[in-house]
């Protein structure tokens, strides 16, 4: 399996084999050795598998995060459809911070995100009935969910997609804007 660096030191991302025949495909999607091989630091262990579908194109799920201490990594993927990855650096101190990369990821693309605990996490669809499957390393906790105004603009992300035109949870839509956002996360290096 192969495993690329992004911009922002810490995200990364995996490409497992897909082994096609005329059955359609079989891939391990997860093997924890290989992916340890690839990158998955050691210190990660997920306890929870999560799975959405976004019916319409065009739906924007973020920009979240779980505090301390239910801090999460995730290891996101897409079944079905496809979406445009956001990964927001918020662990303050670090060089990168309020900085971000985007991803696409997709049924065909085949690939996955590591996003690490101190970032800010969305997508937004690119087909509809998009199915995105991703495991973390912390429980959900209610008390430790936050989220981030996704197209503030202080952000710069480029989403492809209008305000008025994205589906949204009202959640998302009165997410406080980034200048309120006091981060929890501290860059440790
Ligand atoms: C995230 C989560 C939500 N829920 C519940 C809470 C709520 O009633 C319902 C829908 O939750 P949300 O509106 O927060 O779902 P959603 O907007 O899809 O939230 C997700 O967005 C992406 C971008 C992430 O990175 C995830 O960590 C998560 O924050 O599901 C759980 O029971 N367990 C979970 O782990």
């Amino acid at each position: 399996m192969r495993s690329v660096r992004t911009a922002i030191e810490d995200v990364l991302i995996f490409e497992p084999t897909r082994h096609g025949d005329e059955r359609g495909f079989f891939s391990e999607v997860f093997n924890l050795y290989a992916f340890r091989r690839a990158g998955l630091p050691e210190s990660i262990e997920f306890v929870q598998d999560n799975h959405s579908l976004s019916a319409e194109q065009g739906t924007v799920r973020g920009l979240h995060y779980q505090a301390p201490p239910h801090a999460q990594n995730k290891l996101v993927r897409v079944a079905h459809g496809a979406i445009l990855d956001v990964v927001v650096d918020v662990r303050k101190g670090s060089p990168t911070y309020g900085e971000h990369v985007r991803v696409e990821l997709s049924r065909d693309n085949w690939r996955q995100v590591l996003v690490p605990a101190g970032f800010l996490h969305g997508f937004v669809t690119l087909a509809p009935n998009t199915e995105v499957l991703y495991k973390v390393d912390a429980y959900f906790s209610r008390e430790c969910d936050g989220s981030v105004r996704w197209n503030d603009p202080a952000l710069g992300i480029d989403w492809g997609v209008d305000a008025d035109q994205a589906v949204i949870s009202r959640k998302d839509r009165e997410a406080p804007s980034f200048a309120d956002f006091d981060s929890p996360f501290a860059y440790d290096r």
